[in-house]
């Protein structure tokens, strides 16, 4: 059953892509046949003006940033352009406020053999995706270079862990609803550094149902004289959908979030959404009335169905909320935990701590190969599906807490309590010094440190690595494929 509810996904969409591994023989169709005379410097081809000076130039790059943006030397500056290669001579827009100077790639002229077979914009399916420009080789170079560089202090890490077919890969969508400057309703993301939605129908990260679901209730909100929320006016409904889709279970959970609580013809929005879409398992309303950034607000409310969804991760099922955090590439999840799991060498009479543990997923499943696991997190919802979980699972050696982490390891520590292996998944702003001193006076002999950003982690790394550890393994797992952010595992033992 699951099976076929999953194949009612491969729609011709998922065919569009194949790894380029099974390609990598074919010849660079995009390759340009024009030749242009090298020039000593990046020269200046028009120039219009809009109130702020623009014009177009031929540039070449001369190396990337560390999000993966081309660089181009520029009247005595280094200017980032988006999707640009090294050694690729392109025209760039270039427009200047003040001393701030903007470069958008407008054509590449001669592309590099690490350009991806795809076109430089279609129908923005790239947006969100900084690597969206590269073929997978360069993607792995350059990820591997980034984390090689960050963790050069602690030793060579693994060679990354990339992903065979690395599109449609995500469990969750996001899309932002308004209104564009002909008053048509759009759905898209926003745009870098900003609050302006660039509209997009599909993704080569997105699952294409959840897409495609986003796209029926775009279509919907007309006749039923929804309007989307205005940031600046306060005035309107529809913020964001947000979808999450079981990829083995087939289950599908839509969210719509409203600024207010008030949705009328509610009853008859869940009908027709169903009917186009029978495929949704469960239909959630959050409100989120706040001016910050957060997607969710606190309150909700279920539409339709049980307001969960199921998926299977490792072997074990997982119910999911709206609210709790569930790796996005489940494909790849099952490699990370599963190299993570392998780093802690688990003997099976082990006391384990699962730190920042979500829905209790890494706990659960090394829980078969330890004497007890404690899982730690701040997300009430999360620590209920957590329980849930374990109950689920038959799981009859973990508990699960609610708080801070740091607060909990400092209980711990003040209660001299014992602790063999410490698995630790903090958020992208890494640990604080409550956990990490506590870690240490609680001396685990292992301890395993999962993250989404090397940076953070890397500085953890160099407090543990002068209280007593020393890393015996780094292995970088590309989680997030076409994008320019990293996973990676360290395992460090006690000295
Ligand atoms: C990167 S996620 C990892 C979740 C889980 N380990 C997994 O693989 O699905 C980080 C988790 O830390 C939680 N969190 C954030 N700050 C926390 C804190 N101060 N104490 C405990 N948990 C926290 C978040 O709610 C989130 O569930």
């Amino acid at each position: 059953m699951a099976k076929q509810k999953k194949q009612r996904y491969k729609t011709s969409k998922n065919k569009k892509y194949q790894s380029e591994k099974q390609n990598s023989k074919q010849s660079h169709p995009r390759k340009s046949q024009e030749t242009v005379t090298p020039k000593a410097n990046n020269r200046s081809i028009n120039k219009k003006n809009h109130g702020q000076r623009k014009s177009t130039i031929e540039v070449t790059c001369t190396g990337l940033t560390s999000e993966g943006k081309g660089i181009v030397q520029w009247e005595g500056k280094q200017v980032e352009v988006a999707h640009l290669l090294p050694g690729e001579k392109a025209e760039v827009t270039v427009s200047k406020k003040g001393r701030f100077v903007k470069m958008e790639l407008k054509r590449v002229i001669t592309p590099s053999e690490d350009r991806a077979n795809r076109p430089l914009s279609h129908d923005n399916e790239g947006v969100g995706c900084q690597l969206y420009h590269m073929n997978e080789r360069a993607q792995e170079r350059f990820k591997q270079k980034l984390i090689d560089k960050q963790m050069k202090t602690f030793g060579k890490p693994k060679p990354i862990l990339t992903m065979e077919q690395p599109y449609y890969y995500r469990n969750k969508n996001v899309m932002t609803f308004g209104l564009d400057n002909k008053r048509q309703i759009i759905s898209g993301l926003y745009a870098e550094n900003s609050h302006q939605i660039i509209p997009m129908e599909s993704s080569i990260i997105h699952d294409p149902k959840a897409d495609e679901i986003i796209q029926t209730i775009k279509g919907m909100m007309k006749s039923f004289k929804m309007q989307p929320y205005n940031e600046d006016t306060g005035r309107g409904f529809l913020r964001h959908v947000l979808i999450r889709v079981g990829k083995k279970s087939g289950e599908i959970m839509v969210v719509l979030v409203s600024a207010s609580s008030v949705f009328k013809g509610k009853n008859n929005f869940v009908k027709a959404l169903r009917k186009t879409h029978p495929e949704i398992t469960t239909i959630l309303l959050n409100i989120n009335d706040r001016n910050d950034s957060m997607v969710l607000g606190n309150q909700e409310k279920v539409l339709y169905g049980k307001g969960t969804i199921t998926d299977t991760l490792c072997g074990l099922e997982f119910e999911i909320s709206a609210k709790s955090f569930y790796q996005i590439n489940p494909v790849q999840t099952e490699r990370l935990y599963t190299r993570a799991i392998e780093m802690a060498e688990l003997t099976g009479d082990q006391s384990v701590i699962d730190a920042y543990c979500g829905i209790g997923t890494i706990g659960l499943v090394a829980s078969e190969r330890a004497d007890k696991v404690i899982g730690v997190e701040l997300n009430k919802g999360a620590v209920r599906d957590a329980i849930r979980n374990s109950k689920r699972n038959g799981v009859k050696n973990a508990r699960f807490y609610q708080g801070d982490a740091g607060e909990f390891m400092v209980q711990m520590a003040q209660r001299g309590e014992h602790v063999d292996v410490v698995f630790m998944d903090p958020p992208r702003s890494g640990s604080d010094k409550a956990f990490l001193s506590s870690l240490v006076t609680l001396k685990p002999k292992r301890i395993v440190y999962i993250s989404c950003n090397p940076e953070t982690q890397a500085r953890d790394l160099n407090y543990l690595v002068k209280n007593g550890y020393k890393v015996r393994e780094i292995q970088p797992v590309d989680m997030f494929p076409q994008t320019n952010h990293i996973e990676c595992v360290a395992a460090l033992d006690v000295i």
